[in-house]
């Protein structure tokens, strides 16, 4: 029976445990995946952000008309673009699974694993039941997509974000379940390229979770470039040559070519068996660990998705560094830092956060004031035209501090980074805001308008304002 030092479950940011200060461990990783590398490389952040970009360009040449400049979307070439994204992504997992594989510091076990015992493992590799054991264990085995029981039932082709990207060609109709993040990046894709998107959201707006004002806005824009259907659920689904109709829960219905199901993830603890190792799994099947990232069961760690409150790529990195460290030097262990935890949206408009909502800032007790900054007050806002995009920051009046920045429009996640450091680092906010200089004319100057506006109301509004200012 094999014997490591360490096993790690996955090979998503597990993989990025194999550190050079634990180079002298015997390290094992076991992927049981169809690709190696996870959810992020194969079919995450990084192929759905090579298909928005071209998206993204297709949607601006529609809209050049309001700058005076005639441009026109002619169409896609999907099956060009797909092989394009994946003819650069496939090998690098392909590079990897052989570095793995055949590198000198690591075995790799390509198979699904399972706990039978503490720190023992059974790995089905093509058939054959692998037993493995380990002193020390990394659960690092992500999350999967949760399909409604009424879907998975109904017998109709559906697709989610593991496969949709794939498909041999752009569908003249889309279907889209879900609302969040998956549901407004992948609607933007098919409809930015030229597919006809329905969305269907059960709730009263998309992407509920963000800012309230942002939330608007988003559904706003949502329903001007798709077919949006709001408190609505799939309530049957049925297939025939003419392709699938689903019926909804207000009484209409949707033709489509192709389903994508985006109604959110949920940690991938199922098939794992963690109780035969005694690792304690939560209610929403998250493995549960300390802030140091170990779980209930002794010399077991978990990391990233399986275990996070957070299911995103920095937030899965960040982890993987912490528990490197912490098996390297178990004499000074370092906490997870969850402290301004941003994420951005990559939709048509992008929206980008970081810390709390004003809902939620009241909700804690925070003594809140907000600003509501819009791109167009500035100068870049006025050569872009634009009327719809906002940064809206939350801070607290008796500390002068910020508690949350949410931004919706153009570059958002590139100009809320200011605005995260400044959180992070504890940076008082008149110190962010006149302790540097910001690029004339440039669009960052919505940031540090906000700032000012943010900072003048501290001192002597009370709810919330809107600047509509006119560029210095
Ligand atoms: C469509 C999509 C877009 C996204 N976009 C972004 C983005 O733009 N920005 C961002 O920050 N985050 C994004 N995310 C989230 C991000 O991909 C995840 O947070 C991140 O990849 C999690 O990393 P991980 O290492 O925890 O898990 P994963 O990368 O999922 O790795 C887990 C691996 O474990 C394997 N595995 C699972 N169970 C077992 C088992 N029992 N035995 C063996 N192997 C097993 C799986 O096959 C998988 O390869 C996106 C997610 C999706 C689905
Ligand atoms: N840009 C990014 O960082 C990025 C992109 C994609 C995914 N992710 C990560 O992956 C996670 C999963 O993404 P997601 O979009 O699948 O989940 P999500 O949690 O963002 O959204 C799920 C949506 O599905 C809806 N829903 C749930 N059950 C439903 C049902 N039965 N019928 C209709 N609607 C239903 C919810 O109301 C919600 O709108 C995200 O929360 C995020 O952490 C991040």
């Amino acid at each position: 029976m094999p014997h490591h030092d360490i096993v790690i479950i996955g090979s998503g940011s597990g993989n990025s445990l194999v550190t050079e200060e634990l180079a002298d461990r015997d390290i094992a990783v076991i992927e049981g995946g169809p690709h190696f590398g996870g959810t992020c490389l194969n079919v995450g952040c990084i192929p759905t952000k090579m298909f928005v970009l071209p998206a993204d360009r297709a949607v601006e040449a529609r809209s050049n008309a309001r700058l005076g400049i005639d441009t026109r979307f002619e169409g896609a070439d999907w099956p060009a673009i797909r092989d394009r994204i994946f003819g650069r992504i496939d090998p690098i997992a392909a590079d990897g699974e052989r570095y793995r594989r055949e590198g000198e510091e690591t075995t790799l076990y390509r198979g699904h694993a399972r706990f039978t015992g503490p720190r023992t493992l059974v790995v089905d590799v093509d058939g054959e039941q692998v037993e493995v054991t380990a002193d020390t264990i990394v659960v690092a085995a992500g999350a999967h997509a949760v399909i409604p029981p009424v879907i998975a039932e109904s017998g109709v082709r559906f697709h989610t974000s593991d496969t949709i990207m794939r498909l041999p060609d752009l569908p003249a109709r889309l279907l889209v379940v879900g609302g969040g993040f998956i549901a407004a990046e992948m609607s933007h894709v098919f409809a930015g390229l030229g597919s006809e998107v329905t969305v269907v959201v059960r709730d009263s707006r998309m992407l509920t979770s963000n800012e309230g004002l942002v939330s608007e806005l988003f559904t706003e824009a949502a329903a001007r470039q798709w077919d949006l259907r709001t408190r609505a659920e799939v309530t049957s689904l049925r297939q025939d040559e003419g392709g699938i109709t689903a019926m909804l829960s207000d009484g209409s219905q949707v033709r489509a070519d192709e389903v994508l199901v985006a109604t959110g993830r949920a940690p991938s603890t199922p098939g794992l068996d963690c109780d035969r190792a005694g690792i304690e799994v939560g209610d929403d099947g998250s493995v549960v660990v300390d802030e140091f990232g170990r779980t209930s069961a002794e010399g077991v760690w978990a990391l990233g998705d399986v275990s996070s409150p957070y299911m995103l790529k920095h937030v899965a990195n960040h982890e993987a560094r912490v528990v490197a460290h912490n098996l390297a030097h178990p004499e000074d262990l370092l906490p997870f830092d969850h402290d301004a935890v941003p994420a951005a949206v990559f939709s048509h408009p992008q929206i980008a956060s970081v810390g709390l909502t004003s809902e939620q800032a009241r909700a804690a007790g925070h003594d809140v004031c907000t600003h509501v900054q819009e791109y167009g007050s500035t100068a870049y806002g006025w050569a872009m035209e634009d009327t719809s995009s906002r940064c809206v920051l939350v801070g607290d009046r008796s500390t002068s501090s910020l508690l949350g920045a949410h931004l919706i429009g153009p570059e958002a996640s590139v100009l809320i980074q200011p605005l995260i450091q400044a959180m992070a680092l504890g940076t008082p906010l008149v110190d962010v805001a006149r302790g540097q200089y910001w690029i004339h004319p440039a669009l960052t100057e919505v940031v540090e308008n906000a700032l000012l506006g943010l900072l003048e109301h501290m001192r002597v509004a009370e709810t919330v304002t809107e600047s509509t200012g006119t560029p210095g």
